[in-house]
């Protein structure tokens, strides 16, 4: 029978259980941040434990950092987070890049680069967004606390395995749309739970071309739209990426040949297979409490079909019928593990060069990791958004959520790169506008959104 690359990967690292049921897989790389983190380490105290394969184990800081001043951990709980973190990691030898370090980021953005994120592997973390990594061909997920605890134990976890979507795309983005805009109509057309049960694999002429900045940013999202993960083939531009990086392999011929193996074989491999064109594609933007919740730049907001639409349309104070560029906007955010990657900050450069920010507008630019930052100011970016009248801050997750002091004022409209807009997600009140960020960086301009196939600068 066809297999898919999923059912390939899964495969290779059962240890026991039968198909069809929950199956013991062994873990490559557990990832760790400072919420989801203290509670397992807990439990190893508890019950006398270690950490079964430190090796296999990274952890950082992420969710907590106070992005404006990061060693001036305000908050009480934040603090305490981040302390038992480096505590935890210190008594068991696992490896932290703590706030400050030059390898710290958000979670989702330091594997990738540190090469430790690679085909073929298993790969979990505390945190949805784990999904991301699958963008190199490696099955990524989201885990609980509890599991995180049995991952650090036992280095393997029990799974019931998910059933395969195939997303294949064909055609060419317009100037003005990216690989955001791509996962955000896929959720906006079919639901945040046309991906429930499954794995997805994208495929196509149209991932092929994309980079793996662009990649990450389409599986980052797949949870948003139910699935447990999203997965992409490896190819040159995979391999080229992961080449070199500090954690890659030594032998990357070796590696290469490995992970070919895991391809799918054909496309009666998957469950189900739905067709996307992208050359017809326009810039999404949400306009509700939830992801499916979007519509394309050039469309009205919709009637609404039931209670929760209601909700959200009094919870946003919008109309039906009613454009996106009507949307009255306050704030701008650039950054989260979905788009504060350097070719997403490179965009929003190429646009906010020369240009200022709307008036009232408080616009942040929050890289998702140090070395993006230090790239960025490299490239002289931190001084092209400084001088448009943004903030450019240190690495965080910071607005994604509000869990450090970025927050968006109560009843403010907020163009976001994120990838949730849940009701006071970005802070108590808060309105969210997920967008990619060419739209986030003209909208700050503009003070609203505009469809920006139709304005000359696109990166
Ligand atoms: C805090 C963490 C558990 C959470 C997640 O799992 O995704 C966060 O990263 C988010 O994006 O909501
Ligand atoms: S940037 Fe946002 S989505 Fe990503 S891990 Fe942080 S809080 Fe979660």
């Amino acid at each position: 029978m066809a297999q898919t690359m999923f059912d390939k990967i899964w495969n290779n690292h059962v240890i026991t259980g039968e198909p069809g049921e929950p199956q013991l897989l062994y873990v490559d790389l557990q990832l760790l941040h400072e919420v989801t983190s203290p509670q397992a380490f807990e439990g190893l105290r508890e019950n006398n434990r270690r950490v079964r394969r430190p090796d296999r184990t990274f952890a950082t800081m992420d969710h907590d950092v106070p992005t404006e001043d990061i060693f001036n951990v305000k908050d009480v709980i934040a603090r305490k987070q981040m302390e038992t973190l480096k505590a935890n990691c210190e008594e068991f030898g696992v490896h932290l890049a703590p706030i400050g370090d030059e390898n710290q980021g958000i979670v989702h953005a330091i594997g990738p680069q540190l090469g430790l994120t690679q085909p073929g592997k298993v790969i979990v973390c505390g945190d949805s967004h784990t999904s991301t990594h699958g963008s190199f061909g490696a099955i990524a997920f989201g885990i609980g606390t509890s599991e995180v605890e049995h991952v650090l134990a036992t280095q393997t976890i029990w799974q019931a395995k998910p059933k395969n979507m195939g997303i294949r795309v064909h055609g060419k983005f317009q100037p003005g749309v990216y690989a955001k805009d791509l996962i955000m109509a896929l959720i906006g057309q079919n639901g945040v739970d046309f991906g429930t049960g499954y794995a997805i694999e994208f495929f196509g002429e149209t991932i092929e071309n994309l980079s793996m900045e662009e990649r990450m940013t389409i599986c980052n999202m797949v949870i948003e739209g139910g699935a447990k993960s999203g997965i992409i083939r490896p190819d040159q531009t995979t391999f080229d990426y992961v080449r070199g990086r500090e954690y890659a392999p030594q032998d990357m011929d070796a590696a290469i040949a490995h992970w070919q193996d895991y391809y799918t074989d054909d496309e009666s491999a998957f469950d189900t297979i739905i067709d996307f064109d992208a050359s017809t594609l326009a810039p999404y933007v949400s306009w509700g409490t939830n992801p499916g919740m979007a519509i394309a730049i050039d469309e009205t907001f919709p009637e609404p079909k039931d209670i929760n639409d209601e909700k959200a349309y009094a919870y946003e104070k919008l109309t039906p019928g009613d454009k996106p560029e009507d949307i009255d906007l306050g704030f701008a955010f650039i950054g989260s593990c979905t788009n504060g990657r350097i070719s997403d900050l490179a965009i929003a450069a190429e646009i906010m060069k020369g240009q200022h920010i709307h008036e009232g507008m408080t616009t942040l630019v929050v890289p998702a990791s140090r070395a993006v930052w230090n790239e960025a100011k490299q490239r002289g970016y931190d001084k092209i958004f400084t001088d448009a009248g943004c903030e450019f801050r240190e690495p965080g997750c910071s607005t994604c959520l509000g869990m450090n002091p970025d927050r968006v004022p109560a009843g403010v409209h907020c163009a976001s790169t994120s990838n949730r807009n849940f009701e006071g997600r970005q802070g108590a009140g808060s309105m969210t506008h997920l967008a990619s960020p060419a739209m986030v960086a003209t909208a700050a301009i503009n003070g609203h959104f505009v469809d920006i196939r139709k304005t000359p600068v696109h990166a």
